[in-house]
């Protein structure tokens, strides 16, 4: 006999089946989480993560299976069970009140904070959760959500399910949580990540960058078609395996650069030194130019501009001169009562209506079809309503829906957010073989990885460009040394 007390699981799910019509989310999905644990949770867009997330957190109940908490089964387990038992999620669409405070938007989520003198308590737990995971973050918790860049947004979300008011925090779930954060944002949250577990907390991780999922793990879980198909100690695991394991092959990453000569030439799209400073922003038939620099420094303004630059008038007629992906999907980019296949075509209405003005449905079917197999938007039927998809595959429709206008410049704030592996490679070799055909490629983006395949890059800080690197010379470091200093590396 051994006198050490028995750990129990905070959550045990077991054989766990949730179904939308015909599509299986979960097909018997068992998952158990210990305390003191980081579980690595992967896998394809689709693959059912964010459903057994939604299982966990109460907000889904499963067709079938059990649920146990600190080994107990809770047969009537909801939100407020796993809020009980200390279980938190930082979902993936975000879910603050964009017209409320950071600091009513805390009290929204803790609604024990009541009483007099509510606000302050408010105010000082999230800015000392904000100061622990993101010190140096900058975020005034009395301004209104709406006032906040996503990846401020994402940080309040991130701080209020990590602050602890009422009961003790056991379990915090994270899906995607560094979608929108800049690497040093993600470096921070991942290393806090590592103290929370240390001190015996547990975390749900998901996300699509392998490097961070590996590095932060102590387990991992590979999901695909709604069943968990492997699951190691991350150590275990290398990038070629886990892609292996989810039913994709890594392909090489490193596609040729073009650096174009461009003397003598006419830029496609200009503008000048943003704010008076810096230097003038340009690009060339064909080029795959990289916007980087730290979160939030002016990339996303500077896309906007260039986007209204040349869509502001009137009489712009059928061919769009530029297209733009948004980055924040749920708030510019999905039209949420409408079908997979209208959010697909909307922007290229102007190509579908060649009968007297009216729309060209076959046309359109095709068009649907044809993305819908080009980059695997994973739905039995494109007339499924968007909201229908995961959040991976929303991404894909919005990808979709620039790619198939004819328009020559293309804008891409962040696009792959959310975008499994094996897609991603899918849509950089797209990117290539069209930038070959002429299309210009403006992509703002916060993985460095994505930065890196990019022909061009414009380093932002403050809101101005603060350095031109190209070919060889885009680089992490050089990227890095721009961000951090300011200076042209
Ligand atoms: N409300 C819903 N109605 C219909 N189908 C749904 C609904 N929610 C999820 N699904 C389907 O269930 C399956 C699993 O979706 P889920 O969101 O769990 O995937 P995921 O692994 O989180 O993907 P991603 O990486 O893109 O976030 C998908 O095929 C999705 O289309």
């Amino acid at each position: 006999m051994t006198d050490e007390p028995q750990r129990h699981a905070v959550i045990e799910v077991s054989d766990a089946r949730v179904s939308f019509g015909a599509v299986k989310a979960l097909d018997g999905v068992t998952m158990t989480i210990m305390p003191g644990e980081c579980v690595g949770l992967v896998g394809h867009n689709g693959a059912g993560k964010s459903t057994i997330v939604n299982v966990i957190n109460g907000g889904l109940t499963p067709h079938s299976g059990t649920i146990r908490c600190s080994g107990t089964v809770a047969p009537r387990y909801g939100i407020g069970t796993a809020r009980a038992n200390g279980v938190r999620c930082v979902f993936q669409e975000l879910s603050l009140c964009p017209n409320l405070t950071v600091i009513e938007n805390t009290r929204v989520m803790h609604r024990t904070l009541t009483g007099w003198g509510w606000r302050r308590r408010a105010a000082a737990i999230i800015k000392a959760k904000l100061d622990a995971i993101f010190p140096g973050h900058g975020i005034d918790v009395a301004s209104p959500v709406s006032d906040l860049s996503i990846a401020e947004r994402q940080m309040v979300e991130i701080a209020t399910a990590f602050s602890q008011v009422a009961q003790p925090v056991r379990l915090v779930i994270l899906d995607e949580p560094t979608s929108s954060l800049d690497a040093s944002l993600a470096t921070q949250l991942l290393a806090y990540v590592r103290t929370f577990v240390a001190s015996g907390g547990s975390v749900i991780f998901i996300s699509h960058i392998l490097g961070e999922i590996l590095s932060t793990s102590d387990r991992i879980v590979v999901m695909k078609d709604g069943r968990v198909v492997a699951e190691r100690a991350a150590a275990e695991f290398d990038e070629h395996s886990l892609v292996a394991a989810m039913g994709s092959v890594v392909k090489g990453r490193d596609i040729a650069k073009t650096i174009k000569p461009t003397d003598g030439l006419q830029p496609l799209l200009t503008a000048p030194p943003r704010r008076g400073k810096g230097l003038p922003f340009q690009a060339f038939s064909g080029e795959i130019i990289g916007l980087a620099g730290l979160g939030g420094h002016g990339q996303t303004d500077a896309l906007v501009d260039l986007y209204l630059s040349r869509t502001g008038s009137w009489l712009n007629g059928r061919a769009p001169q530029v297209t733009f992906v948004a980055g924040d999907r749920a708030l510019n980019g999905v039209f949420p009562l409408w079908s997979i296949l209208k959010n697909l075509s909307i922007a290229h209405l102007s190509g579908l209506s060649r009968r007297g003005g009216m729309l060209d449905d076959p046309g359109e079917a095709a068009l649907g079809q044809a993305w819908k197999e080009r980059i695997e938007i994973r739905t039995p039927d494109v007339d499924n309503p968007i909201l229908s998809l995961s959040g991976g595959n929303q991404q894909k429709v919005l990808f979709a829906r620039a790619l198939a206008t004819p328009a020559p410049a293309v804008l891409m704030d962040d696009p792959m957010r959310g975008v499994d592996i094996g897609t991603k490679q899918e849509v950089y070799a797209i990117l290539r073989a069209e930038a070959e055909k002429g299309r210009t490629f403006i992509w703002y983006s916060t993985e460095m990885d994505e930065v890196c395949l990019c022909d061009r890059v414009y380093v932002f800080n403050n809101g101005a460009i603060v350095a031109e690197l190209k070919g060889d010379d885009v680089t992490e470091k050089n990227i890095l040394a721009a961000s951090f200093m300011g200076a042209a590396a």
